[in-house]
Formats: C-alpha cells, sequence, structure tokens
C-alpha cells in the first residue's frame, strides 16, 4: 500500500509531470511504435529529420551587468547551438575575465551601497514574489529556451521545471522576513545576541542539464538573504537565464543584484571562483571542476564554497516489490532528463528473486520510451545536449560491451541527425565495470543482481558518491535498514526525484559540501555575527 501510495505519486512534482507525461506518452508510443517497436520506424526517422519550429523569439544574447545588457569587452560571441540538429540557435556575448571583474564590482557596489540588502525583508520578499510571477507569466517561453538550448523535451520543461522554479521563488520569498537570529544566555553576565547577516557577492556557477531550476536553486535564496549575484551560466545553455534576467529588472530587483555572464569554465567560470572579492561560490556540475572550485577558494580569498556534484545512485527493487512498478520508477529515476541527472538512479540492484522478470519487463520498458523531437508532444526524450556528451556516452555503452555487460537493447544512436541516443539496458553488469562505476550522465540503465539486504547496502556504499538512492520495497523492516544504512544525502523511497524547494539537497563523500534548498540553504547564504555586551555598566564606563 506505501508503494502504491508513493508511486501515485502526489508529493511529487517530478511525479505528476511522470503521470501526466506517462499517459501521452504511452499513446504516443502505441501510435508510433507499435508491437516490438523498432526506432528504425521510418516515421520516426523522419520525425527527426524534419524538426519542429520552436514556440520562441531570442531576445536575450548580451550579458547583464549592472541592470544594463552589455556586449562582452572584448567583443567575442559563442554560438549556441541545436542539439536536434546541431545548427547554431544564435551567438551569445562571450564573457571571460574582465567582464567578471566588472560584474562582481556591479555586485559589490549593489551590495555596499544599494537598498538591496537593507531594505524592509518584507519588501524583499514582495519583489521576489514579483519575480515569480512574471516567470510563472513566461513560462512558455523560458520552457521553450529550455528545450532548444539543451534538447529537454518542451513538456517536461513547462510542466516539472517551470513550476518548480516559480515555487523556489516563492518559498524562498517567503523565508525573506523569517530570517533572523537568537538572544542567548551567558554565564558572564552578558546580553548576546546573534545577527544573520548576508555574506556578500556570491558568485554562481550553473550546469546545463537544469538551467532554469538551477537558476532558482541558486538565486532565490541568495537574494532573500538579501545577498547580490554574479551567475555564470553553462556554455550550452546560455538562454534561459539571460531571459529570467531581464525579468528580474521588470520586477524591481534594483540593477547590480543580479548579474549574468554567459561565458567557458575556463575563463569566466574560473575567473569568478578565484575572485579576490567574491564572498561565496556555489557551483553544480563535475566532481572534477568542483575541486577545482575550492581549490580555487582557497588559493585565493577563502571565498565559502558549496558544491553540489556528481553522482553513481543505486536505485535498489527489493524482494516481493511489484515488478511491474519497480520497472517504470527505475526507469524514470535513470532515463528522466536523457539520463542527465546527478541524481540519476545509475546502479540498478534488483532482487534476485525477481531479476529475470524485471530484466525482461525493463528491456520492454526502454523500447517502448518516446524518443523524438522535444517540441513534439508526448515525447519522452529528446537529443543528448551537445556532441561532447553524445560521444561520451556511446563511449561508455562501448566500454560496456567491452567488459563484458550484457547489451539487451539500444546501444547506439537513433537517427542520423542531432545528438538522439536509443534507450539502453545493460544486465549482468558487475562492480568493477566501468558503467557501473563512473556517471555516464545519458540514457544507459546498468542492472544488477543482490541476494540479500546487507550484500546490497554494501556494494550501494562501494563509491565514492553519495548523492542520492532509490528503495523500492513493500517491506518496512528492508525500507528502515535500507534507509539507515546508505551513504546518500537523499533517499527515495517508493518515490524518486522528488525535488520540492522545502527539501535539503546535497551529497556525502564526493558528491557535495552543503545542502540547497530548504532551510538549510539559508546557512549557505547567511553569515552569523554574535554581539555580546554587559547586563550591568561595567566599572570602566
Ligand atoms: N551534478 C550535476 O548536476 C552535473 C551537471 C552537469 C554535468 N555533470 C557532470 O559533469 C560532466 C561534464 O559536464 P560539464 O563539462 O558540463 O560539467 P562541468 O563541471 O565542466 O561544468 C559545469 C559548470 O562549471 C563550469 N566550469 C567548467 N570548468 C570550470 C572551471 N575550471 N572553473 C569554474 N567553472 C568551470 C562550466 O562552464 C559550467 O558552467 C557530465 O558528463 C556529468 O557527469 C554533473
Amino acid at each position: 500500500m506505501a508503494s502504491r501510495n508513493a508511486l501515485s505519486a502526489g508529493a511529487s512534482l517530478l511525479g505528476r509531470i511522470l503521470s501526466r507525461n506517462q499517459r501521452a506518452a504511452t499513446a504516443v508510443a502505441s501510435r508510433k511504435l507499435s508491437g516490438a517497436a523498432s526506432y528504425g520506424a521510418a516515421a520516426a526517422e523522419k520525425e527527426l529529420e524534419n524538426p519542429l519550429t520552436p514556440p520562441v523569439e531570442i531576445k536575450y544574447t548580451k550579458l547583464l551587468i549592472d541592470g544594463k545588457f552589455v556586449d562582452s569587452i572584448s567583443g567575442k560571441t559563442f554560438a549556441t547551438h541545436d542539439p536536434r540538429t546541431d545548427e547554431v540557435i544564435t551567438h551569445v556575448s562571450e564573457g571571460d575575465a574582465a567582464d567578471i571583474d566588472v560584474a562582481v564590482k556591479a555586485a559589490r557596489k549593489a551590495f555596499d551601497e544599494g537598498p538591496w540588502p537593507k531594505m524592509h525583508a518584507h519588501q524583499r520578499a514582495s519583489i521576489l514574489n514579483r519575480f515569480a510571477d512574471l516567470l510563472e507569466q513566461h513560462g512558455e517561453e523560458l520552457a521553450a529556451l529550455d528545450a532548444l538550448d539543451s534538447g529537454k523535451p518542451y513538456e517536461q520543461a513547462l510542466y516539472a521545471e517551470m513550476p518548480t522554479t516559480v515555487r523556489n521563488f516563492r518559498y524562498f520569498a517567503g523565508w525573506a522576513d523569517k530570517i533572523h537570529g537568537r538572544t542567548i544566555p551567558t554565564d558572564s553576565g552578558h546580553f548576546a545576541y546573534t545577527l544573520h547577516e548576508p555574506v556578500g557577492v556570491c558568485g554562481q556557477i550553473i550546469p546545463w542539464n537544469f538551467p532554469l531550476v538551477m537558476f532558482a536553486w541558486k538565486v532565490a535564496p541568495a537574494l532573500a538573504c538579501g545577498n547580490t549575484v554574479v551567475l555564470k551560466t553553462a556554455e550550452q545553455t546560455p538562454l534561459s537565464a539571460l531571459r529570467a534576467g531581464a525579468l528580474a529588472l521588470e520586477a524591481g530587483i534594483p540593477p547590480g543584484v543580479v548579474n549574468i555572464v554567459s561565458g567557458y569554465g575556463e575563463t569566466a567560470g574560473a575567473a569568478l571562483s578565484h575572485h579576490m572579492d567574491v564572498d561565496k561560490v556555489a557551483f553544480t556540475g563535475s566532481t572534477e571542476v568542483g575541486k577545482k572550485v575550492l581549490e580555487a577558494a582557497a588559493k585565493t580569498n577563502l571565498k565559502k564554497v558549496t558544491l553540489e556534484l556528481g553522482g553513481k545512485s543505486p536505485f535498489i527493487v527489493c524482494e516481493g516489490a511489484d515488478v511491474d512498478k519497480a520497472v517504470e520508477l527505475s526507469h524514470f529515476a535513470l532515463f528522466f532528463n536523457q539520463g542527465q541527472c546527478c541524481s540519476a538512479g545509475s546502479r540498478t540492484f534488483v532482487h534476485e528473486k525477481v531479476y529475470d522478470e524485471f530484466l525482461e519487463k525493463a528491456k520492454e520498458r526502454a523500447l517502448k520510451r518516446v524518443v523524438g523531437d522535444p517540441f513534439r508532444s508526448g515525447v519522452e526524450q529528446g537529443p543528448q545536449v551537445d556532441r561532447e556528451q553524445f560521444n561520451k556516452v556511446l563511449g561508455y555503452i562501448k566500454a560496456g560491451q567491452d567488459e563484458g555487460a550484457r547489451l539487451i537493447t539500444g546501444g547506439s544512436r537513433l537517427g542520423s541527425k542531432g545528438f538522439y541516443i536509443k534507450p539502453t539496458v545493460f544486465a549482468d553488469v558487475e562492480d568493477h565495470h566501468k558503467i557501473f562505476n563512473e556517471e555516464i550522465f545519458g540514457p544507459v540503465q546498468s542492472v544488477t543482481k543482490f541476494s540479500s539486504v546487507e550484500e546490497v547496502i554494501k556494494r550501494a556504499n562501494r563509491t565514492h558518491y553519495g548523492l542520492a538512492a532509490g528503495i523500492f520495497s513493500p517491506n518496512i523492516d528492508d525500507i528502515n535498514t535500507l534507509s539507515r544504512g546508505l551513504r546518500a544525502g537523499s533517499v527515495w523511497v517508493n518515490t524518486y526525484d522528488v525535488f520540492d524547494p522545502t527539501l535539503p539537497f546535497g551529497g556525502y563523500k564526493q558528491s557535495g559540501l552543503g545542502r540547497e534548498k530548504g532551510i538549510y540553504a539559508l546557512d549557505n547564504y547567511t553569515e552569523v555575527k554574535v554581539v555580546v555586551m554587559p547586563l550591568s555598566n561595567p566599572a570602566w564606563q
């Protein structure tokens, strides 16, 4: 019953999109991929050859600094590509160290002299709520920009990612006037109280897999606490944040409070993490780059650092599980967003008693997955974000085959244009296989067998990551033992990828430092000051 309740996914935003899309997707799937679905179906190929025109006009391509959209100092631009075709969508101003410096100066001025940190907190909340309203009103446009730039299904961007983006701003707007310290009794006859003050200028570096959601996770808590920000978007997906930046100005967020610099990691990103006048940096991306960001902070001004990094999360299907539901949820846990999720359930552990049935049904489900133009209704999976990721995923598929994992479906590109990959499932994957240890970040499910809860805890924890874990079981004893035994920042039981703004998110081990979202995020964006004074006049007064 517990699993049925959870699977109805009423509590999960992504669960809602899952079930909403599922109905549409199943209908499209059966229409497009009748019987034993074939990717080579002429109709599907033809659709991929002739992509739809996205319902969006691109209005903002310059850097947003000090309330104005400006060219980069070097005058350079870079192309952003449509992953459906690899054609250029548009050219965007390319910020580098010089632009980061100007943006940091604007953010510093807005912090030191501007109204934002000092205004009544309820006024900050009103402005943030107005910003949330504008984001909501422009939901279709913003979702289309993300779908175009990243290849994610437009319906997923519109029905799952836009609402969570808006909710994050509303949630943190609600905190703005509730951030306060305590009075503290002392043993020494002093009166003491704490003030929770903004950290200052916050550098924020985000990835390409969820451009707007990452924008919201970073910007909303920083602004609610009274900070100013310089945000560096991912070079693959610069468009939606620039549009959101224009809406931030329209909402009344003062100039210099939100600065947005498009550019590359080695130049603009590194300049931000090394900048001597940035007080804090929040980064989401690969563990490899996360280490560089931490090193940059250590080598410069010891800016505070939070990191949300990679994962290799286990999804565990226990004895007694309803196999159809386990297959559906594990499929969602891995394939959501083309498999490009830091929290992807990318190691599927299945109890030996249900293993064979699970494999057969997991293959069937992967074959039914609707891969196609992200602007077509009912599509569950679009192309990978760019050529680099596409080649990387195909490289992992080859490594899986070379190392002896059993490929049961997929295993190659789909079509001849763009970065589409067939939903792929490997069976009998062993713990030492590369595909079981490294973050693939693609539509590749790796399934392995286990015999006992004790065994699976040991194997699931045998990784340097610790971001998330999924448990699928009807048995409360197994659920309790597993949820306490797994070393991960989020454990989803009979559900997956629940990203409510109220819940903290972050990693154990090399999956990160600190927590984003929820009340825990406020700690990242505030300094604590203690003020101490004597209770009675001291002799020297
Ligand atoms: N945890 C996540 O949410 C997440 C997101 C994206 C990618 N990844 C992982 O990272 C892999 C590589 O993808 P990627 O290259 O886009 O990730 P990445 O870590 O290189 O990029 C993430 C962000 O960091 C910036 N960056 C890159 N080098 C930098 C540097 N030296 N200093 C400061 N900022 C820098 C990038 O420009 C981008 O904005 C993926 O295959 C995946 O495994 C994880």
